[in-house]
């Protein structure tokens, strides 16, 4: 297999909503995981990142919002809003205000549903109640949540079902008011049902976000996802519309992949 392949899409750059540069990451200062990875997401789309087990699309997608700053090094640009977001000097707490992240298992605080959603806003000083009120409906509602728990929203988040419970990850990622979503296998650990119910929430949600998804569901991605790109050993090593990469893939890697020949 032939790894020097590359084949990226790019952007006007009034359409792209973030982007890297040559992002390299290094575990534990030496080990090499990601290599020069220079990828721009597109306003208001979904992009899948696929790849075998272990080629780096956790690595990218946590360093995009600073996930990785403890056990990494991340070398390269990331470029949001004209600023490069991996310079030391950022606030990194402002920085997942914007670029926020839904983890693989649901992971609500142990706490009331409205707790969860109002969290951080309460961490920022909001106390204005009927505010806070506004924003839970608000952010339940652009979860597609609300009707399901508008009737016990002083009920614990842990007594919800898995899928509820990951929908109220994003509703309190929404609640601070982001502008992109990084999603790390969301519905990995949901029944089809909830994935379903998940999939239409995100699809609704590209209205007003951009969203980066680590999936290993090609069936997932081809449904919906608009950009895809395909991570092998650190590398990307295709990234086009999901209709290019999953009907007329570039790269014999690419394909091979998506055939279900290795991964
Ligand atoms: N904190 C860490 N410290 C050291 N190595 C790590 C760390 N996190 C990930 N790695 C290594 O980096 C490589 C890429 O892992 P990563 O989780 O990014 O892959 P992935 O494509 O998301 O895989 P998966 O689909 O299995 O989640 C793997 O070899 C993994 O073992």
């Amino acid at each position: 297999m032939d790894i020097k392949e590359s084949y990226v899409k790019t952007f006007p750059k009034d359409e792209v909503a973030l982007s890297t540069d040559n992002l390299s990451v290094l575990y534990g200062g030496k080990v090499q995981k990601l290599f020069d990875a220079s990828l721009s997401f597109k306003k208001n789309t979904i992009t899948a990142l696929i790849g075998a087990s272990g080629s780096g699309k956790s690595t990218f997608l946590r360093s995009l919002n600073r996930m990785n700053d403890k056990v990494a090094t991340i070398n390269g640009k990331i470029m949001f809003h004209g600023l490069d977001v991996n310079k030391p000097n950022i606030n990194v707490y402002e920085l997942r205000k914007s670029i926020g992240m839904v983890f693989q298992r649901p992971n609500p605080f142990p706490k009331s549903i409205r707790e969860n959603i109002i969290y951080a806003l309460k961490a920022d000083g909001q106390t204005d109640k009927q505010e806070l009120d506004r924003i839970v409906e608000e952010s339940l509602r652009a979860a597609a949540l609300w009707d399901e728990v508008k009737d016990k929203l002083d009920k614990s988040a842990l007594a919800l079902s898995g899928g509820q419970q990951q929908r109220l990850c994003i509703a309190r990622a929404l609640a601070v008011k982001p502008e992109i979503l990084l999603l790390d296998e969301p519905a990995s650990a949901l029944d089809p049902v909830s994935t379903s119910k998940l999939e239409d929430t995100l699809k609704q949600l590209r209205s007003e976000y951009t969203m980066v998804m680590v999936t290993h569901n090609m069936q997932q991605a081809s449904r919906i996802s608009d950009y895809t790109a395909f991570f092998h050993l650190g590398h990307v090593v295709e990234y086009d519309s999901t209709a290019n990469i999953f009907t007329n893939p570039k790269g014999s890697l690419t394909e091979d992949y998506i055939q279900g020949s290795f991964g």
